[in-house]
């Protein structure tokens, strides 16, 4: 065996023994910290509005929305009897510790139980509801950035600044309507608890806050940099639970490996092509494991029965020209005699227009189909394709979208609009560039691949 082969066997047990190493170390891994969201403000001020608009945005997925009020102590038969005197609005009336407990048990890892208060008995009534932990969690309450402990477990602490006026009418008509209150109680519990109680403990906790939204709901601009903030800090995995349609190929040594050497500048065409390559058809792989198959019993050569599968069989690959073509082989290579279809979009001018020519076989809508490009920057050609795609009659679920790289930004774009697109990528990258390259980024694929780059 040659000296070079050698080392590079010796390096590959090193490699194989410090990866087992590292396992046996970090098994089982601790769980992942969640990303803590507070949402503080007066009463009726529209925080529970702005929680579901920030939730609805993130598409539910992995948000968790923890009510203060869910913490609220029961009121005893003594202090039940003198309703009208009880401080709803101070800090005492809630069980901070059992509200820190649940917190801690969440960042754990572990399921809590939120005790079901209802506003009419004051009382939490019957068991509590079993929710399990979450990537994202939202607390909200009037009084979250009150206590230094509680404020100390998030990573974003919102405040909603709403005038009182709009938050008084806003209350007498929910408190009447849904709390079983009359207008005189609103009123005085208002004049003679919460006004004051909003003074002295939730309008200092203001200057704890991040952000701040002035107007509540009605501040889409505030909601959608705050939705934006959320995603950029919560990573790239952690846009797959947010859509649960992006998947990331396992990353492993030979992965990150093989992106260092095609994201590389000083990489020569011969070695991009040869590793790039390895990478697409790790990607068609992956994908190809997101068909459908069907169930199919065979017998082996000794005899025995083998419960297996049939794969999908009406595929049909489509190239976004030209980078995508990279990866037409790859598909072949997997999947014999596959048809494959072409897609050109091009800008023209930043007027909107643009060239489509298409080639696509005729019975497409009745085939998955596996579309390539090799990187999702913005998403707008992604967009295009797939629309023109669904225009074909091809269901939505039934377009894998592949690619090598994506941004954050053209995973979102596709994904809110087509929900029902896989999208599989070996690597989420950062963001954008003002020139809409990916950064990091790997450069112009199309031009590195066939070597029509100046260099
Ligand atoms: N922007 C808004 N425009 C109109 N009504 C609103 C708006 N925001 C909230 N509300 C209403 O005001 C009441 C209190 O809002 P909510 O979001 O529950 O506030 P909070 O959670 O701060 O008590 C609800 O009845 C809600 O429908
Ligand atoms: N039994 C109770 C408990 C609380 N309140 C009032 O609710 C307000 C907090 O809820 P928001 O949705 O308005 O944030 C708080 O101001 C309490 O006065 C109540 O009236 N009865």
């Amino acid at each position: 065996m040659e000296a070079e082969t050698l080392a590079t066997l010796a390096n590959a047990i090193k490699d194989h023994l410090s990866l087992q190493s590292n396992a046996s170390i970090t098994s089982p891994r601790p769980p992942k910290q969640p990303f803590i969201i507070g949402v503080a403000g007066g009463t009726a001020s529209g925080k529970t509005t702005v929680c579901n608009m920030i939730i609805s945005q993130l598409h539910d997925q992995g948000v968790l929305l923890i009510n203060q009020d869910s913490f609220y102590h029961s009121l005893s038969h003594q202090q039940l009897e003198k309703v009208h005197e009880y401080n709803f609005d101070h800090p005492d009336a809630f069980d901070t510790e059992l509200l820190l407990a649940c917190m801690e048990n969440l960042k754990n890892g572990q399921p809590i139980s939120v005790p079901n208060y209802d506003f009419k008995s004051h009382k939490s009534t019957g068991p509590g509801q079993k929710v399990n932990p979450s990537d994202v969690i939202i607390l909200e309450g009037i009084l979250v950035l009150h206590d230094h402990r509680v404020r100390d477990l998030m990573n974003m602490k919102i405040f909603v600044d709403t005038d009182s006026d709009l938050r008084l009418a806003r209350r007498i008509q929910r408190d009447t309507v849904e709390r079983g209150r009359n207008i005189q109680n609103v009123l005085d519990q208002y004049a003679r608890f919460v006004k004051p109680s909003f003074e002295e403990f939730i309008l200092p906790a203001k200057k704890h806050a991040d952000i701040i939204i002035p107007r509540g709901g009605d501040n889409d601009v505030a909601i959608d940099l705050i939705v934006q903030h959320i995603q950029t800090k919560l990573g790239q995995h952690d846009l797959c639970k947010i859509y649960p349609n992006v998947f990331v190929i396992f990353s492993t040594f030979q992965i990150r490996g093989m992106h260092t050497l095609i994201r590389d500048v000083k990489t020569t065409k011969h070695d991009f092509v040869f590793y790039a390559d390895r990478l697409i058809r790790m990607v068609v792989e992956h994908g190809l494991g997101h068909l459908p198959f069907t169930e199919r019993q065979i017998k082996t050569p000794t005899g025995s029965i083998y419960p297996g599968v049939d794969f999908c069989k009406r595929l049909c690959g489509v190239s976004v020209i030209r980078s995508g073509e990279s990866m037409e082989n790859a598909l072949r290579a997997c999947c014999k005699g596959i048809k494959i279809g072409k897609i050109l979009i091009h800008r023209e001018g930043n007027d909107g227009k643009q060239l489509i020519y298409e080639k696509l076989p005729a019975d497409i809508s009745s085939r998955h189909v596996l579309l390539l490009d090799p990187v999702l920057a913005s998403g707008y050609c992604a967009v295009k394709s797939i629309s023109l795609l669904l225009s074909k009659g091809v269901p939505e679920s039934s377009i894998i979208f592949l690619n090598l790289i994506a941004a954050p930004q053209g995973i979102h774009a596709v994904c809110k609009k087509f929900p029902k697109v896989k999208i599989v990528t070996s690597e989420i990258d950062v963001t954008l560039d003002n020139d809409l390259r990916v950064i990091p980024g790997m450069g112009e694929f199309g031009d590195r691949y066939f070597g029509t780059d100046e260099d």
